[in-house]
């Protein structure tokens, strides 16, 4: 018997950018505490995968339902609030702010309304919690390429979100700064959240992801564990196909 809690069901999603279908009929399930792995070779529709459940897009077809609720139909920042935060693969923040400022902007977006001395407070356990306490006053464009991330990273855990989705939040880590955003992203689903992450850096997926869902031209290719996925004769295809390009 399945005991998993279903948070998430994404079902016959399809979306076009006009004669091109990004997206193609795609269903999956994602369940509460699993670390999720969406993956598959480049213009595969991973983000815009990612974009439709964060509602930064609309669906063509198809539905996407958090628990009883049809997200699909939502604007963005209701979706946000239904608590679904993610990060972006090229780090969105604003530069001249501070971490604990882009921090706090990001508090703005969840379901707990904070203010003033409480919701700096709240920013700051979380950029305690990303290891970035002590750069909380510094502009984040003084900050490294990993101390960014980690700050997005704050910046997303700052709505409390059930689900937080990860686009390539692990590229261009040295294998220092890896094994600890590694250990973080771990420590998040220890603590009860749901991860769903597009990620190219293999050693990541398998030591994080607890199931994976492989994608190509829009399609849903493959679906199991990292083994059972990575070991799949049409998904090695599709990334041998993807680097002969
Ligand atoms: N806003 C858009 N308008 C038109 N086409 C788009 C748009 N966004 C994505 N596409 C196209 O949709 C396809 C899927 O792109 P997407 O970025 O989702 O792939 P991906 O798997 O995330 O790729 P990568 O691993 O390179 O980031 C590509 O052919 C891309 O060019």
């Amino acid at each position: 018997m399945d005991n998993r809690v279903r948070v998430l069901e994404v079902r016959n999603v399809t979306r076009r950018f006009g004669g091109l279908v990004a997206v193609n009929d795609m269903s999956f399930d994602v369940h509460e505490q699993e670390v999720m792995g969406l993956i598959g070779p480049n213009g595969s529709g991973k983000t815009t995968m990612m974009n439709l459940i964060s509602g930064a897009l609309r669906v063509s077809g198809g539905d996407i339902m958090m628990d009883d609720q049809l997200i699909s139909d939502m604007p963005a920042r209701h979706i946000a609030r239904a608590g679904v935060a993610r990060t972006f693969q090229l780090v969105r923040m604003l530069p001249t702010m501070t971490a604990l400022e882009n921090v706090m902007a990001g508090a703005v977006f969840g379901h707990k309304k904070l203010w003033g001395r409480a919701l700096q407070v709240h920013a700051m356990r979380q950029l305690e919690r990303v290891g970035m306490g002590t750069s909380a006053h510094l502009p984040t464009s003084a900050l490294t390429y990993i101390d960014q991330k980690r700050v997005e990273l704050a910046r997303a855990l700052a709505a409390n979100p059930r689900i937080i989705l990860l686009d390539e939040w692990l590229a261009g880590l040295n294998p220092t700064e890896l094994r600890t955003g590694i250990e973080l992203i771990a420590d998040l689903r220890a603590e009860g959240r749901t991860i769903i992450l597009v990620e190219h850096v293999m050693d990541a997926i398998r030591s994080l992801c607890d199931r994976c869902v492989v994608m190509n031209t829009g399609r849903k290719i493959a679906e199991g564990t990292p083994a059972e996925v990575l070991s799949d004769d049409e998904v090695i295809r599709a990334y041998l196909g993807d680097d002969d390009d």
